[in-house]
C-alpha cells in the first residue's frame, strides 16, 4: 500500500494547492525539497513528457513513489505559446511578473474577443522511477486573457485569465472554486479514479 508519495514540484503555488487537493486522503504527501530533489531538465515537448521526466527525476532521487504536475497556458492568437515554455517563457531569471508582462506585450493588438486562451495540466505518477506503467492524465481549463493583471490569489499566469462563468480572474476567485475548476483540479479528479483503479488491481482497495 502506497503511504507516502513524493510531489515533484520546486513550484510554491502549486505546492499549496496540492496540500489542499490532497487534504482528504490517507496518505503522505511530501515536497521534492524534503529529499533535496533538484529541478529536473524538462526536456518533452508535451505536458505529459515534462511530467513523466519529473516523476521519474523525483522518484530515482527519494527512492519513494512520485507525482509530477506539468502544466502552462496555451493561448490561441499564439498559436499555444507559450505552452509547456510558460515557466520558461521571459527567459533566463523568469518570474511570475516577467512572464505575465511578456504574454501582456505579445497579446498588445490582439482585441479581447481574440484573446481566448487554456490552462493545461498533465499529472505523471511513478511508483519507481522506471514504473512502465505510469499513472498519466490530464485536463484543461478555458478562459480569455485580460489587457492587465487582477487579483492577488494563485500564481503564475492567475492574475490575467479571467474565468466566463465565474465573472472574474483565477487570481480572484476564493482558493475552494479555484480548487473545483482548475485544469490541476480536474486533473485530480481522473487521477483519483486512476489510482483507485490501480489500488484495485494490486489487491488493495
Ligand atoms: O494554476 C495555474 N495558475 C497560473 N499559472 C499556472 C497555473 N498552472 C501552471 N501555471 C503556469 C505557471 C508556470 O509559468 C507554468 C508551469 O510550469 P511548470 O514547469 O509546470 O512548473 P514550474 O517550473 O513552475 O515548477 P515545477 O516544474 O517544479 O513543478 O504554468
Ligand atoms: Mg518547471
Amino acid at each position: 500500500m502506497v503511504k507516502k508519495i513524493v510531489l515533484a514540484s520546486g513550484n510554491a503555488g502549486k505546492l499549496r494547492e496540492f496540500s489542499q487537493l490532497f487534504a482528504s486522503w490517507l496518505i503522505q504527501v511530501l515536497p521534492q525539497s524534503e529529499f533535496e530533489v533538484s529541478d529536473a531538465e524538462e526536456t518533452g515537448l508535451s505536458f505529459i513528457e515534462n511530467a513523466l521526466i519529473k516523476a521519474r527525476h523525483a522518484s530515482r532521487i527519494s527512492g519513494l513513489p512520485a507525482l509530477a504536475d506539468d502544466s502552462g497556458l496555451a493561448v490561441d492568437a499564439l498559436n499555444g505559446a507559450p505552452g509547456i515554455y510558460s515557466a520558461r517563457y521571459s527567459g533566463a531569471g523568469a518570474t511570475d511578473a516577467l512572464n505575465n508582462a511578456k504574454l501582456l506585450q505579445a497579446l498588445k493588438a490582439v482585441e479581447s474577443t481574440r484573446r481566448s486562451a487554456s490552462f493545461h495540466c498533465a499529472l505523471a505518477f511513478v511508483r519507481q522511477w522506471d514504473d512502465p506503467v505510469p499513472l498519466v492524465c490530464s485536463a484543461k481549463w478555458s478562459g480569455r486573457i485580460l489587457s492587465q493583471p487582477t487579483g492577488e490569489q494563485g500564481f503564475g499566469y492567475d492574475p490575467l485569465f479571467f474565468v466566463e462563468s465565474e465573472g472574474m480572474t483565477s487570481a480572484e476567485l476564493p482558493r475552494e472554486v479555484k480548487n473545483r475548476l482548475s485544469h490541476r483540479a480536474q486533473a485530480m479528479v481522473q487521477f483519483e479514479l486512476l489510482w483507485k483503479e490501480s489500488m484495485q488491481g494490486a489487491g488493495l482497495a
